[in-house]
């Protein structure tokens, strides 16, 4: 990853070729490179599903994460937080998202530090309730938006599929992130290469 390349991007939205790609990971790399140039900086979760019981409260392992990092409040990073390990409109079951409050949460957030970091869930086309989609809150944001790829088999054609998508529905995308999770991969660089050169 070259997290370098990203120390100069502003506000982003963090997407993926699919759940358990990375964004999470990343997010946290992107955030602690902005906090060594110096910025004030926060993570924003809007919507969690697959959340863990702690101390007889619902929290999302991400929110843990990037708590980790920037040392905020879970429920500053994580307002909807759901058990289910599910599509968020799945998850969510009484339908309570509420896309005017994410904006105006997002707002609150620029204003009180330099950088926001947005993590979406699971890939770009995930439902968020049964009339809204991941991609209309993206929009709305209105934040370049940084893919990351999950390097391994089916990475090829995961990754020009999210960008062509994401280029069809916005104007807002900014580039992406191989990430290597696999370490046994053989052929990750020539995967990694396959997506540059058609990208
Ligand atoms: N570069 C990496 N090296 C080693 N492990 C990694 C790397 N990237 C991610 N992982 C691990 O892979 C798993 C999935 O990563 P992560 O939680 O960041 O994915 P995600 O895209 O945020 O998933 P979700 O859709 O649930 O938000 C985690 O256990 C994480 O620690
Ligand atoms: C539980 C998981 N880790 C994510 N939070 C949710 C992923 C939703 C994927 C929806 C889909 O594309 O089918
Ligand atoms: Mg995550």
């Amino acid at each position: 990853m070259l997290i370098d390349n990203y120390l100069k991007l502003p506000s982003c939205f963090i997407t993926a070729t699919d759940t358990d790609a990375g964004k999470t990971h990343v997010s946290c790399e992107i955030l602690q490179a902005w906090q060594q140039q110096g910025w004030s900086v926060a993570a924003y979760k809007p919507i969690a599903s697959g959340a863990i019981w702690r101390d007889d409260k619902l929290v999302s392992e991400d929110a843990l994460a990037l708590a980790q990092v920037t040392g905020q409040s879970l429920s500053e990073i994580n307002p909807y937080t759901f058990e289910a390990p599910a599509s968020p409109h799945i998850a969510d079951k009484q339908q309570t998202f509420d896309l005017a409050a994410c904006i105006q949460h997002f707002r609150h957030l620029l204003q009180k530090y330099d950088r926001v970091l947005v993590e979406g869930v699971g890939g770009w086309c995930v439902p968020l309730s049964d009339d809204l989609m991941l991609k209309d809150l993206v929009k709305a944001l209105n934040l370049p938006i940084v893919m990351v790829a999950r390097i391994g088999l089916g990475c090829i054609n995961h990754s020009l599929l999210t960008m062509e998508q994401i280029k069809r529905d916005t104007d807002l995308y900014h580039g992406w992130i191989a990430n290597v999770i696999d370490k046994g991969f053989e052929d990750a660089d020539a995967n990694i290469q396959a997506i540059l050169d058609r990208s």
